[in-house]
């Protein structure tokens, strides 16, 4: 609801009422229009201020009623008649002013701010457009460049930036609506004619469709498909090129055509599902309301290796103090150089002081005795960390929780070298850690549910979107990875190339295909593992038993290449060529082509034409199987979870919502049917093999997700 009230004798004051953002929903829409009505009717009202209640405006409108039958007052009308008042509107922003909110606060006719307050117009991020006029309003209030900016990333601004931009006429410290108050008295009485933002030109932009196509070139190289950037170009050219009333009308065609769009829909289940996850339980009871987190002041991280160095920037910015153990000399002299520098460039770039001094670092790891937390980091070899392990539990004090950042190990084993299993968990982070935003809480068996939310929230702390998982090989997102990888290898055996398949999946919206990412992330690291599990013969053998391992279908195409020195951008050559070692861009590589078909005529492999859709279902429809495996483990609580890691932490396009929300929308009974055509053909993959969950949920009829 919205409640009216009037102050200083001739002010009414509209406070938005609908925790916990005050989003604008069908009752507070209706709120919104009978109080504006009562402050338009009430001749002791010569001024109106519209505010949200608990230091928040308003976080835009309601995305849960998105997906279901709108009801109530629509938008547009609503701020057009705050707009076409007689009597000054101000806005007080607080908190937040999002997506609606803002649109709400450009129909008034000024707009004053918290110092602290973010505004912005992310509905591109949940696949829709500013479609209550911003796309219209903000072009003709600050400009098309800014409006452009603002609209097709979603960025939100800080008080000072929307100042500077003219998103709002001031800017306060003090109480945001004393301030507004006050303004909208010394306003009183007027002429509003320049106020009304819908009636402003738009600011004339040299070389308009020059200046478009740019852009447009621009938002479709980075929107990887997605369609919500590329609307949002054609709004805020709508507004350039058109008439207000027309340029309204094309924000509505473009919203209606997004609105329905299946990524609308995985876009903003993304939104819910990255909430979700915070929400976790653990199948011995476990429960994120339930446990309590132990408080958290000192961290350790052991290994400063290229891990180890940015979890300890990712504490240190979280303002942690930070002891940082690495036992060789060369290696700690090199990690202090880089941590320093990873700080100050990380400072400057969110424009705060940089942090080095809450760092001590050391040779010894005694000098963790002192912290609430550790974090293992060293190198993935068991022998290794069950060392580590076991020196920790010694060293560390009573109920310091003892975390790993094993990708893929066994934590109940390393919980088994210490006294206290129970404060043994995963805290799995990715490369680099204090960019990534993804973090698996790896809980095991007797992992207790305190260290579980003690990680959780610190994960949350470091700005992670962290997700508690179960303890496998791999856990939830290597584990998924393992069959894609696989899969893709032995399409090059059957006739593809690395070009193919890369392209394929770069096309479905991948950053890279997989690939490209291996020889970013080094063809060494994947070997090491494969040696270590028995897997890796070494040199070419042929007949039958050479492509078997453990009595399936292997490919040791990634070894052959490991064997030949092409561990990827860090050699030089790898799938692909680089001018240099270390370089960064990928060329195709006759010696690769050469070398593929050699090795098939070598196995007696006859090369097929393999198509995009063989590559994206066979790669895909196994990762997604894998994910139908875990949950049917209990691995991974819910489908929403598996999602976010695979957005936030493999570059699986969000406006596909996640390997399992797409499985849902391309249909389950789709994915069971190719991955069972597959499986004929392929009977020696096991991965390729519909696994008994998808199996019932498919005869039953049942959904993973209720959205669906
Ligand atoms: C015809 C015109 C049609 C369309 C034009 C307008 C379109 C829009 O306005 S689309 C919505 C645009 N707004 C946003 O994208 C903002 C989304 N919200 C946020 O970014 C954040 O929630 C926040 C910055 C406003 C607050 O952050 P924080 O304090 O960290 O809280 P949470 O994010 O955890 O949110 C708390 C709680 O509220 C739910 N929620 C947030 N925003 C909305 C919303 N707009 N509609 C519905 N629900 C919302 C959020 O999901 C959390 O609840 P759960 O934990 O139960 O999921």
């Amino acid at each position: 609801m919205a409640q009216f009230s009037l102050v200083s004798a001739s002010v009414g004051l509209i406070t938005l009422q609908n925790p916990p953002v005050n989003a604008l929903s069908a009752v507070l829409r209706q709120g919104i229009v009978d109080a504006v009505e009562k402050a338009l009717c009430d001749p002791k009202v010569k001024s109106v201020v519209i505010c949200g209640q608990n230091g928040i405006f308003c976080g835009g409108a309601d995305i849960r009623e998105f997906g279901t039958n709108m009801r109530g007052p629509p938008l547009i009308p609503m701020i057009h008649a705050i707009e076409s008042a007689n009597k000054p509107m101000v806005a007080a922003i607080e908190g937040s002013a999002l997506g609606g909110g803002l649109e709400l606060a450009l129909g008034c006719h000024y707009r004053i701010a918290h110092s602290q307050a973010r505004l912005g117009l992310p509905e591109v991020t949940l696949g829709l457009l500013p479609a209550a006029g911003g796309s219209q309003r903000l072009p003709r209030l600050i400009g098309v460049p800014a409006a452009l900016n603002l609209i097709t990333t979603g960025r939100h601004v800080t008080a000072a930036e929307a100042l500077q931009l003219g998103i709002v006429d001031q800017v306060t410290d003090h109480n945001t609506v004393d301030a507004a108050v006050k303004f909208s008295q010394s306003v009183a009485g007027q002429s509003l004619d320049g106020r009304r933002i819908s009636t402003y030109p738009c600011p004339v932009q040299p070389n308009l469709d020059a200046f478009f196509e740019e852009a447009m070139l621009k938002v479709r190289q980075s929107a990887r498909g997605a369609i919500a950037p590329v609307a949002c170009v054609q709004a805020v050219r709508a507004a350039a090129t058109l008439p207000y009333a027309q340029g309204m009308k094309r924000e509505k065609e473009l919203m209606a055509t997004l609105f329905t769009s299946g990524q609308a829909r995985a876009l903003q289940y993304c939104f819910f599902a990255q909430r979700a996850v915070g929400r976790w339980s653990t199948p011995s009871g476990g429960r994120w309301d339930t446990s309590k987190p132990r408080p958290v002041h000192t961290a350790a991280v052991i290994g400063l290796g290229t891990m180890g160095r940015g979890i300890t920037v990712a504490l240190a910015q979280t303002g942690l103090s930070v002891v940082a153990v690495e036992t060789q000399v060369k290696q700690l002299t090199e990690a202090k150089q880089a941590v320093s520098g990873m700080l100050e460039r990380g400072a400057t770039r969110r424009g705060a002081a940089p942090t080095p001094d809450r760092i001590t670092y050391s040779e010894n790891i005694q000098a963790v005795a002192g912290a609430d937390l550790v974090i293992e980091a060293v190198f993935e070899d068991m022998a290794l960390k069950e060392k580590v392990f076991r020196q920790l539990s010694d060293v560390c004090k009573p109920g310091a929780l003892l975390c790993t950042n094993t990708s893929a190990l066994d934590i109940d084993h390393l919980a088994s070298q210490t006294r206290n299993p129970e404060l043994v968990v995963g805290m799995h982070f990715f490369a680099p850690a204090h960019v990534m935003k993804l973090l698996e809480v790896v809980y095991g068996p007797r992992s207790s549910s305190q260290a579980v939310a003690t990680a959780m929230q610190l994960g949350k702390k470091m700005g992670k979107i962290s997700v508690a998982v179960g303890n496998c090989r791999g856990f939830v997102g290597n584990r998924m990875l393992k069959p894609y990888l696989e899969q893709a290898f032995f399409l090059l055996e059957e006739g593809a190339t690395p070009e193919l398949v890369d392209r394929a999946l770069e096309d479905f919206g991948f950053p890279m295909g997989v690939f490209k990412v291996s020889d970013l992330s080094g063809l060494d690291v994947g070997w090491r593992v494969r040696k270590a599990d028995g897997m890796v013969e070494s040199g070419l053998s042929t007949g039958p038993s050479a492509r078997i391992r453990q009595g399936r279908r292997y490919s040791p195409l990634g070894d052959l290449l490991c064997e030949q020195g092409r561990f990827g951008q860090k050699t030089g050559r790898g799938w692909y060529l680089y001018d240099k070692p270390g370089g960064r861009v990928s060329k195709s590589d006759p010696w690769l082509h050469s070398f593929l078909e050699e090795y098939r005529v070598q196995q007696g492999l006859v090369a097929r034409r393999v198509d995009q859709q063989e590559v994206l279902e066979r790669c895909l429809f196994a990762l997604i199987n894998e994910g139908f495996q875990i949950l049917e483990e209990g691995i991974a609580a819910g489908p929403e979870d598996i999602d976010a890691i695979y957005v936030f932490g493999y570059g699986w396009p969000r406006h596909r919502g996640g390997p399992m929300f797409y499985a849902g929308m391309v249909g389950l009974a789709k994915v069971m049917e190719r991955l069972d055509h597959y499986h004929q053909a392929h009977p020696d993959e096991p991965s390729l093999q519909p696994c008994s969950l998808l199996r019932r949920l498919v005869a039953s009829g049942k959904k993973l997700h209720s959205q669906l």
